[in-house]
Parts: structure tokens; C-alpha cells; sequence
């Protein structure tokens, strides 16, 4: 018998392979105003459309009953200024759903030679994202370009999808095209997908190729623990994050990375721990900024929970709800990580 979710494990990969495709193409190509800035001040490219509307279009094939929770929406991009970037997204995702079949693909998920859209299916398959989330039922997140920052600095940035069944993560996949597949040999092979399944483990695969290893965290102690935070000091505290490392004796410089490639490099053990401290009130976590990542490390035999050591909440709609950071850490490690967190806000709210 088939294990679970094989059939969206396949599918999963397929559509996370043609989008980093994709949006390594638009890397290369990317003009000034093929970028817009959205309503909260954040960057969203051509690339970051694209991909959404090509994931998400591949989903509506295979599973048609699915709702989708994706970041973008195509508000922007029906009105007379949107025109010249409507008009480039759609040649892009349409040069993606038209690339050949290679091994893994089906040609029922609506891609493959001949396959060309028109500018509202685009539209409307990139609107297909605008699902409120919630408790129950089956539900995919897609995050078409997470660290779109880092994307535009050519640095990392992650194509990130899950499926949420009631309120669980039961598949995680992340694609990183800028991440070599050893860390330690900056010169190796860049290109790196992260997939796990719930029960089934985490495994790294080349981006364009078949070989998957199997990822255990290793153990580490405070000697050996490193950790991994953003780049955008706006996005997750800086200051905090060195109170905590100092706390639990940490030595070694942060590694700071941009996207979810952080979830993906701690599940295979580039570091111990990630934290993601908050820098204000008001911001909330999105559920497709944590879903997937979340998955890659508990099936690597980590811990995630915010800073209260709470378990992240993927049934509240389409944020965590308060934010109160996230903490993801070796199973050996977490008691002692959150303790340090715990000690430094308490700090931090005497000052
Ligand atoms: N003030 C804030 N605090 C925390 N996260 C924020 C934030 N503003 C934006 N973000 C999120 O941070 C994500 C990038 O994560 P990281 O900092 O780990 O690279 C962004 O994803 P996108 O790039 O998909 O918009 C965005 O959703
Ligand atoms: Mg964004
Ligand atoms: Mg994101
Ligand atoms: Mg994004």
C-alpha cells in the first residue's frame, strides 16, 4: 500500500521544482519596476506572482476541493498601472506551466507543452490563495518566494508550501536555490529541497535531482551550539537574540540567513537553534512564514514553540495569532533555550 500523502508528496515536489525554476529565471532577469512594494512597506517581485499562480494552479489540478492559504493576491495587478506587470507574470508563469514534463511530473496537474493560460486564469489561480484558514479540514499554504528581501539581494530565499489537516501540518516542503547542499563547502552544489511528512521523517533532496538523505539534528551542548536568526533585524530582534545567546554561553556568531532555508539548515544541523524574537507589538506571524518549516524539524527530532513554550497554533486562521516568537531547538537543547529566552525577556520587560 501507498504511504500517506504520496500522491501529494509527488505532487508537492513537482510544483516546488518548477517554481524555483522559475523564479531563478526571474532572478536573472529582474528589471527595477518588476517590483512592487506592498501595503505593510514589503517587497513583492514578478517572480513572487508567478510562482503562485503556477503552485497553486497545479494544487486546483490535483486536489480541486483543497482551499489555499498563499501570501499574494492579485488586487495590484487588475488595475490600469498593473497592466505592464500583469502582462509580464502571466508570460512567466505560463513559461513555467509549459516546460517540459521530467521525471515526477503528471501531466493531470495541468503542466506540461500546450498547456498555456489566459491572463484571468492566472489571476484567478493566484486568487485561489485567499483562504481564512482555520481549525478543521485540509488546507495548503503556499509561500511562493519566502525572504523576498534576500531573493532580491541574491542571497537565500526558500519556495515554501504545506498541507494543514485539521490544524496540523501533515507535509512540509521548502525549495532553496541558493543553498549549497553542504553548508560547510560553500563551493558544493547549490540547490536544495526540504520535504517532510508527518511520521514519515525530514529529508534533503538536490534540487534537480532524485538522491534523498535522511536528516537527524545532531546533538549539540552549549560548546558546540550555534544559532541561526534573520537577516532583517526588523523581523526578528537582533539584541534579544544576543541576550539569550549570551545567557546560554553561546560563543560562535550567529549565522544570519534569510527565508525559511533557516528551518531547512537546522533540521539537517547547520546549528542548533533558531529564534525568532518579536521587535514590537503588533506584527503577526503568518502561517505560511512557520507550517512547513515547523514540520522540517520536529520530523528531524527538534522542538518548535514560541517563547512561552507553547506548540505554534496553525488553527487560528491565517496568522499565529500574538506573537510571541518562535523557538526551535534539538529536543536536547529546548528546555534549556527556553529558559534563557524566558530569562531575557523578563529582563527585558524590567527595563
Ligand atoms: N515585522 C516582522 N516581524 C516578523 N516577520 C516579519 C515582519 N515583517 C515581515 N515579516 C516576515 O518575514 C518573512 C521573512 O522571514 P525572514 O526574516 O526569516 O527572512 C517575510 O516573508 P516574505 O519574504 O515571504 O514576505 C515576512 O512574512
Ligand atoms: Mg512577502
Ligand atoms: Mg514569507
Ligand atoms: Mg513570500
Amino acid at each position: 500500500m501507498a504511504r500517506p500523502f504520496a500522491r501529494e508528496r509527488q505532487l508537492a515536489i513537482s510544483a516546488v521544482r518548477r517554481a524555483c525554476a522559475l523564479t531563478d529565471s526571474v532572478f536573472n532577469k529582474l528589471v527595477k519596476n518588476e517590483t512592487l512594494t506592498k501595503g505593510d512597506k514589503s517587497p513583492v517581485t514578478v517572480g513572487d506572482y508567478a510562482a503562485q499562480a503556477l503552485i497553486s494552479s497545479m494544487l486546483a489540478r490535483a486536489f480541486p476541493d483543497d482551499p489555499i492559504v498563499g501570501e499574494e493576491d492579485s488586487k495590484d495587478l487588475r488595475v490600469e498601472e498593473g497592466r505592464a506587470l500583469r502582462e509580464r507574470i502571466v508570460e512567466l508563469a505560463n513559461e513555467a506551466i509549459n516546460a517540459p514534463l521530467i521525471d515526477g511530473d503528471d501531466v493531470a496537474w495541468g503542466i506540461g507543452p500546450g498547456q498555456t493560460k489566459k491572463t484571468d486564469e492566472i489571476l484567478d489561480a493566484i486568487d485561489r490563495g485567499s483562504h481564512e484558514g482555520g481549525r478543521n479540514g485540509r488546507m495548503w499554504t503556499i509561500d511562493p518566494i519566502d525572504g523576498t528581501k534576500g531573493f532580491l539581494r541574491g542571497e537565500q530565499y526558500a519556495v515554501c508550501v504545506s498541507l494543514i489537516v485539521d490544524a496540523q501540518v501533515q507535509l512540509g516542503i521548502i525549495g532553496c536555490p541558493n543553498l549549497p547542499l553542504d553548508l560547510s563547502k560553500p563551493d558544493s552544489e547549490r540547490g536544495c529541497i526540504f520535504l517532510a511528512i508527518k511520521g514519515q521523517g525530514c529529508f534533503q533532496l538536490p534540487l534537480n535531482g532524485p538522491s534523498e538523505a535522511l536528516l537527524r539534528m545532531p546533538a549539540f551542548t552549549p560548546a558546540t551550539l550555534s544559532f541561526l536568526e534573520s537577516v532583517e533585524a526588523a523581523h526578528s530582534s537582533h539584541s534579544t537574540t544576543d541576550t539569550i545567546s549570551t545567557l546560554l554561553g553561546i560563543t560562535k556568531p550567529p549565522l544570519r540567513m534569510d527565508s525559511q532555508a533557516k528551518y531547512g539548515c537546522l533540521a539537517r544541523g547547520d546549528g542548533g537553534l533558531y529564534l525568532r524574537m518579536p521587535t514590537g507589538v503588533g506584527y503577526r506571524e503568518k502561517i505560511w512564514d512557520h507550517a512547513p518549516g515547523s514540520l522540517l524539524v520536529e520530523e528531524a527530532g527538534g522542538i518548535v514553540t514560541d517563547s512561552r513554550g507553547e506548540r505554534l497554533d496553525f488553527g487560528l486562521g491565517r496568522t499565529l495569532g500574538e506573537n510571541f516568537g518562535v523557538v526551535a531547538a534539538g529536543g536536547e537543547v529546548h528546555p534549556a533555550v527556553l529558559k534563557a529566552v524566558q530569562q531575557a525577556n523578563s529582563a527585558k520587560a524590567k527595563v
